[in-house]
């Protein structure tokens, strides 16, 4: 039997699909290299290097200035990441791949020649235009070399449930492709249906003996917490129960978003005291625990049905509904009082306004209601960038907006992993979220594309804040890590590589926070 692949004239070997896939990943990750470091360079000022190629200094010889590191750097990777696009054209060309991606791949081999004749432009002294163009290419390339290495992968994971299909079509076939996720590797344990769920509202996949992500018992940092009858005493368990309403393990993340935000502010000038700094993360706190305590108290019934929620305070009734109101009203309150008192009305303006998008318009409007709840919802989580700047400077500036901008893109890219995984338990719930009404793989192309926007946005935020070397080496190590994480996941398709890219998410973000820090802040 002929799969449908072979008969659209495409090479059924899905083995060899990865082999090309792995190439282009590494010289997708290359050219993301290219980029964090060309907008380091730009932003580092022009007068480091006045000649090209040699950059006025031997690599080999003496001590180089963080400014030279960069730019031999950044021209170390270009020579590099050239070789490997060229590369990638062959590959593509030999593997026979559709013609959207061999487009796409060539664009970027004909592209580049124009980029390294647009940097020699730039260091002997061209148009500042030059410079604009230079990083908007690079930006292209990165882009074009993602969306072509996405496609790649998916019809390398369609080849292999083709060839999985051919192998046994009877048995297999009707398993991998009402079962599997287009692995066949291992059907059944700890892959995913890669079809939407029906009707989430009614839980469609919930009676079906799903093995693995569901179930997952350890990702809800709640879960141990809220475990009724857990031998400890009454008032212990209360104290529990309520800690559990204000979401703690989000709170280092974001308190971690707005003190870069406070570090990106210092960059105008601005004075940064113990006390702002304090006020926002205290402010900051009670404002995460009052919407989460909100978001618990409304979702209390859909958290019943889900395995991931049915251990919370609400659910088991710990804490009476009234209660649990008053509580985070209360966490409002204080949290106002303390930002208009040690900060300003801004930033507790903003923090009002971040409580409102996530325990209203996310949780009340969004989550239940559309796919797009995670995309759109991502703003609440973006608005501490802003909170932490404004407490500083009593404005809002573009640095800010950028850094809000990465967060807002992240937010997909963080979350999908975990909403794939659990996909199953939301619909459970009645969340329509993107991996149940677009299926498994519809939703890991998306986060990989959001991904690498993150990435883009983040290089893009270095050039606007004028960062240096720190932020750009830990964005290029800590980004990359990030991208094979995801990549990773169509070839090992399971519910464990899938959460470890979640929490790979946290880590790069907090990386490159912590990175903004000590370089807005230490290294000042
Ligand atoms: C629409 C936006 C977001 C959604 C839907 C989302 C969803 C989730 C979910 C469901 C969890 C599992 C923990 C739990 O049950 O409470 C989680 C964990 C977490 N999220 Fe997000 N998240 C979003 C945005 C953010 C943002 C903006 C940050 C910080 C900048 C963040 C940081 C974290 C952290 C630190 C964890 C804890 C991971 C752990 O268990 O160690 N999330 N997120
Ligand atoms: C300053 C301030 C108030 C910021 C608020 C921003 C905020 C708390 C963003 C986090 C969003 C988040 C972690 C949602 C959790 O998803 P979920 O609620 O859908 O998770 P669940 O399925 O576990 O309920």
């Amino acid at each position: 039997m002929r799969s449908t692949l072979e008969a659209d004239g495409f090479d059924p070997d899905s083995g060899a699909r990865f082999r090309v896939a792995t190439l282009l990943a590494v010289t997708t990750i290359a050219a993301y290299a290219l980029v964090a470091l060309g907008t380091a360079v730009s932003s580092g000022g022009g007068t480091t290097c006045s000649t090209w190629p040699s950059c006025g200094t031997d690599p080999t010889f003496g001590p180089l200035s963080g400014d030279q590191f960069l730019f031999w750097a950044h021209r170390a990777a270009a020579l590099v990441t050239g070789l490997l696009v060229a590369a990638s054209g062959l590959a593509v060309r030999r593997a026979r791949l559709g013609r959207r991606i061999r487009v796409a791949v060539y664009a970027a081999v004909v592209a580049f020649p124009v980029q390294v004749g647009l940097g020699a432009l730039i260091v002997v002294g061209g148009p500042s235009l030059a410079n604009t163009v230079h990083l908007v290419l690079a930006m292209g390339i990165f882009a074009t070399l993602l969306v072509a290495l996405v496609w790649t992968l998916d019809t390398a994971a369609d080849a292999r449930r083709d060839q999985a299909s051919s192998v046994d079509p009877t048995g297999a076939e009707s398993v991998l492709s009402a079962g599997d996720d287009r692995t066949g590797e291992k059907p059944a344990v700890e892959t995913y249906v890669d079809q939407p769920v029906a009707d989430p509202s009614v839980g469609s996949s919930a009676d079906q003996p799903v093995e693995g992500p569901s179930e997952h018992p350890s990702v809800d940092p709640d879960a141990e917490v809220d475990t009724p009858n857990d031998g400890r005493s009454g008032l212990r368990r209360l104290a529990g129960a309520y800690l559990t309403l204000t979401k703690p393990r989000l709170m280092w993340l974001l308190c971690l978003v707005a003190v870069a935000g406070m570090g990106l502010a210092t960059l105008t000038g601005a004075t940064l005291t113990a006390t702002t700094v304090l006020a926002t993360l205290a402010g900051g706190v009670l404002a995460i625990g009052a919407s989460g305590t909100f978001n618990h108290v409304y979702e209390r019934d859909r958290d019943r049905k889900m395995n991931r929620t049915n251990d919370r305070p609400l659910v088991h009734d710990l804490v009476p509904v009234g209660n649990a109101l008053v509580f985070g009203v209360a966490l409002v309150v204080a949290s106002m009082a303390v930002l208009v008192t040690w900060t300003n009305v801004l930033a507790a303006a903003l923090t009002l306004a971040a409580i409102g998008y996530y325990a209203v318009l996310y949780t009340v409007v969004l989550k239940p209601n559309t796919a797009w709840n995670t995309v759109l919802g991502g703003g609440a989580g973006a608005l501490p960038a802003v909170i932490g700047w404004a407490a500083v400077t009593g404005d809002v500036g573009w640095p800010a907006i950028g850094l809000a901008a990465v967060i807002f893109l992240w937010t997909p890219a963080h979350f999908y992993n975990l909403a794939i995984a659990f996909r199953d338990d939301y619909a459970r719930g009645g969340f329509p979220m993107y991996p149940v009404v677009e299926g498994v793989a519809a939703a890991r192309r998306q986060l990989t594309l959001y991904l690498g926007a993150t990435l883009l946005a983040a290089s893009a935020l270095g050039w606007v804040a004028g960062l240096g070397w720190l932020y750009t080496v830990t964005s290029i190590a800590l980004g990359g890590v990030f991208l094979r994480s995801v990549l990773r996941q169509y070839r090992h398709p399971t519910d464990e590589r899938t959460l470890r890219s979640f929490y790979v998410s946290n880590y790069y973000l907090g990386a490159i926070l912590v990175a903004i820090v000590v370089e807005t802040l230490v290294f000042a």
